[in-house]
């Protein structure tokens, strides 16, 4: 990583997006699927529609530096992944300078367990969302039969896969990494493997069918109740990344709050689940046209208030409701939203403030009063959606909105930038990582 200028997105508000945007591979897809494709002994998988996003690039950095053969062509947004020498048992630790700066280093743990026969984890990171553990997946791990042990100095966790065999697991909440995570952990481990309360995100079904594709015995996707039948090996195999759903809903809001017209090429509404139901109750348009999602909004009428609640899929997705929040302050009226998922997502509301929104906090509940004008301002992305509302609402500001670190943005969103801008939108980002 070279150190330069720290990136940031400055934007011009007032003017409305109109055309078309292509919607990027899901992150939330290619990060667990990347993880899979490590548990091939044979072979080279090639992974398609991979989005050019900053979790990526550290993904396959600490795919090289566990032994795996990468190569991503990023023009053709393919990745071809070698993970035929995964054997050197030294080199199975996730080292914090690459795994703590993203929360999807913890889906290459099944890979470390079942090639390296172990694993040490000196860090994981992701959003800073208040408290995220990883008791579900450690907790699966040891009812699998690994052993899992904290160093007490330095928090690091150390996992001896030992015999791994079938289990009945169960999750407290349907955590979305945690159930791709205990299904990587169980197919290949002898035996049946059991999986109450697991999630239903689409992009846990899409790992499903990757790793069903690479020979792996799964059943009851999407049903919340998942079986394993352990397999002595797995294929290399090619497969084509589902579109990011939360990416689609922020360009659909972006178009919302400045009342545009805009074609979102591989977007599916019925992936956007009860978030669909929200925007149409704020007076958002959708027409989904075969493969491409079709998002208006009549810049005449006022955005109506609206009541979301986020939870599981397919409820309202938590990734969106920042974005949400920042629609909202343009809404005729209070918006009551409710974060359920985490207990650390609502530092954006005083960056909002900051640019003269008007919004109440009481925990995990808040209240949005619109409309209100907003102006742009320096403000902080305090995780990548926070990032991502806060150029939405420079979108409308009067002014420049400059938005940094934005690192957390390019983490999830590809070439956000040139997407923004062939929508008509005045966005520069600047600096480099
Ligand atoms: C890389 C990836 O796919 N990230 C997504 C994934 O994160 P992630 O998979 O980490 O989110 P989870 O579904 O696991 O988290 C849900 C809740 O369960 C808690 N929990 C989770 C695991 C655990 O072992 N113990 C525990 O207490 C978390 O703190 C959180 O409050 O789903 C989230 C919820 O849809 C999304 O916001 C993230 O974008
Ligand atoms: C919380 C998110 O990501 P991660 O789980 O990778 O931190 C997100 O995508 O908004």
């Amino acid at each position: 990583m070279s150190m330069g200028q720290e990136v940031r997105y400055r934007v011009r508000g007032g003017r409305p997006l109109n055309g078309t945007a292509f919607i990027q591979g899901a992150k939330n897809a290619v990060l667990p699927m990347i993880g899979a494709a490590l548990l091939a002994a044979k072979g080279r998988t090639v992974l398609r529609n991979v989005p050019l996003i900053e979790d990526v690039h550290r993904a396959l950095e600490l795919a090289e530096h566990i032994g795996a053969k990468v190569e991503f062509h990023e023009a053709e947004r393919t990745v071809v992944i070698d993970a035929s020498q995964l054997n050197d048992p030294e080199r199975a630790v996730l080292p914090a300078d690459i795994a703590s700066r993203f929360r999807g280093s913890v889906l290459f743990v099944p890979a470390l367990m079942h090639r390296m026969g172990r694993a040490r984890i000196e860090g994981v990171g992701g959003c800073n969302l208040g408290s995220r553990k990883l008791d579900f997946h450690y907790r699966g791990f040891a009812r699998l039969g690994a052993e899992v042990t904290e160093d007490d100095d330095r928090n690091h966790i150390n996992i001896e896969a030992g015999n791994m065999r079938g289990g009945h697991l169960y999750l407290d909440t349907p955590s979305h990494t945690g159930t791709e995570n205990l299904i990587m952990a169980a197919v290949l481990a002898p035996g049946t493997t059991v999986i109450e309360h697991a999630a239903l995100e689409p992009e846990v079904i899409d790992v499903i069918e990757f790793l069903t594709r690479m020979g792996a015995k799964i059943s009851g996707g999407g049903t919340g109740f998942i079986t394993v039948e352990g397999v002595e090996e797995l294929a290399a195999v090619e497969h084509t990344i589902m579109s990011d759903r939360i990416d689609a809903g922020v360009f659909a809001m972006m178009a919302a709050a400045t009342g545009g017209e805009v074609s979102l090429v591989g977007a599916h509404l019925e992936h956007l689940g009860v978030a669909r139901w929200k925007l149409e109750q704020m007076g958002v348009e959708f027409a989904q046209q075969g493969a491409v999602l079709h998002v208006r909004r009549d810049a005449g009428a006022p955005l109506r208030p609206i009541n979301a609640v986020t939870s599981p899929y397919p409820g309202f997705a938590t990734d969106l409701q920042s974005p949400l929040m920042a629609l909202a302050t343009m809404a005729e009226g209070e918006s009551y939203l409710h974060e359920a998922i985490y207990d650390g997502r609502f530092a954006l509301a005083d960056e909002l403030t900051k640019m003269g929104a008007k919004i109440e906090v009481d925990g995990t509940r808040a209240i949005v009063h619109g409309h209100t004008a907003l102006r742009g301002t320096p403000v902080v992305a305090h995780d990548l959606r926070t990032g991502a509302a806060l150029v939405l609402a420079g979108l409308v500001a009067e002014g420049e909105t400059v938005v940094a670190p934005g690192y957390l943005v390019d983490r999830g969103h590809a070439q956000f930038e040139k997407r923004l801008v062939a929508l008509g939108a005045d966005v520069v980002r600047e600096g480099t990582e």
